[in-house]
C-alpha cells in the first residue's frame, strides 16, 4: 500500500514540545529539531542527561532541561511529545498519558505507538523537503537526503527569492497571477527546453 502519511511543516517555535530521555536518541531527536528550527520551544526531561545535550542547549535559550525522572505533570501545556527512554514500559506509560491529553506523540523504536514520524530533511535556504519511507527504511531516507543535497543547486534559493519578488510585482487577481507564474516557470519542467540546451 502507498504511503498514507500526510506531511506538514510545523512552526515548532510557536508551541511546546516535550522530549523524555536524555540519551543517544534524545540527543538525536533534539539535534535534528534544533538544526531545522533553532528556536524550537522544547522541554527535555531525563533521569540522566548526556553532556552533549547540555552543551548543545547552551546555544538555544528556548530549550529547558530537567535532569530527573519524568512525571505526568511534565505533559501539561505540551502539544507534541518525543519519547525516548530505554525502558519500553515507561515509554508506553508516557504515550498513554499523552494520548489521553490529546498530545501528538512519537515513541522511539515503536512505530505502532507513533502519531507521526520524523523525516529526513533537505534544506536549501527557503526550500525544505521532508522525506519519509513510511518507516520502511530510515537509512534510505537519509541517503536520499544526501543525494538531493548534492544535486539541488544552491541557486534554487535565489530562484525562490526572485519568484517571490515577481509575485509581489504582478498586478491582477489570483487566477491571473497563477497563470502568469505558471507561464514563467513552464520552461523549468519542459523536456523541450532541456533538449534545446544540449
Ligand atoms: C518510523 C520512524 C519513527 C521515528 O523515529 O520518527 C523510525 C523508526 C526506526 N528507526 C530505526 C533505525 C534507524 N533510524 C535511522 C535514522 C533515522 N530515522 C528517522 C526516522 C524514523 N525512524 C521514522 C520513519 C521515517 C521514514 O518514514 O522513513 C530519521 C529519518 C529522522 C529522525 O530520526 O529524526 C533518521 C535519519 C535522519 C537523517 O536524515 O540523517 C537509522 C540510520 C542512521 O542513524 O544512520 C537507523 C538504523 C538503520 C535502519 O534500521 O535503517 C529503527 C530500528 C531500530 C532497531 O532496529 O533497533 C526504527 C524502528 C522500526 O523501524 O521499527
Ligand atoms: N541508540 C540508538 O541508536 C537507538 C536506540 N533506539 C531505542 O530508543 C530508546 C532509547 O535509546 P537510547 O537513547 O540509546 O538509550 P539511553 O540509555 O542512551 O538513554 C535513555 C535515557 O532515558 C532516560 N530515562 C530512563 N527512564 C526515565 C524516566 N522514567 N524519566 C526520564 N528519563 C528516563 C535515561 O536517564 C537516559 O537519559 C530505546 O528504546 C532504544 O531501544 C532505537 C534506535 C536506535
Amino acid at each position: 500500500m502507498a504511503n498514507e502519511l500526510y506531511p506538514v511543516f510545523l512552526k515548532v517555535h510557536q508551541f511546546e514540545t516535550l522530549i523524555v530521555g536524555g540519551g543517544e536518541v534524545g540527543l538525536e531527536k533534539l539535534s535534528f529539531l534544533l538544526k531545522s528550527s533553532p528556536q524550537a520551544k522544547v522541554t527535555l526531561v531525563g533521569k540522566s542527561i548526556k553532556e552533549e545535550i547540555k552543551t548543545l542547549v547552551k546555544a538555544h535559550p528556548s530549550v529547558t532541561l530537567y535532569e530527573r525522572a519524568y512525571f505526568p505533570e511534565d505533559l501539561t501545556g505540551m502539544q507534541m511529545a518525543l519519547i525516548a527512554t530505554e525502558d519500553h514500559e515507561t515509554n508506553i506509560g508516557i504515550q498513554e498519558e499523552a494520548k489521553s491529553r490529546g498530545i501528538l506523540v512519537n515513541v522511539a523504536d515503536t512505530p505502532d505507538l507513533c502519531d507521526f514520524y520524523l523525516g529526513s530533511i533537505v534544506t536549501k535556504g527557503d526550500l525544505k523537503i521532508g522525506i519519509s519511507t513510511n518507516g520502511k527504511s530510515p537509512t534510505i531516507a537519509k541517503r536520499l537526503k544526501e543525494t538531493l543535497n548534492e544535486v539541488l543547486p544552491d541557486e534554487i534559493d535565489e530562484l525562490l527569492q526572485r519568484m517571490r519578488e515577481i509575485r509581489d510585482e504582478l498586478k491582477g487577481n489570483f487566477g491571473y497571477k497563477v497563470k502568469k507564474l505558471n507561464q514563467l516557470t513552464s520552461s523549468l519542467v519542459s523536456k523541450k527546453s532541456i533538449d534545446n540546451e544540449n
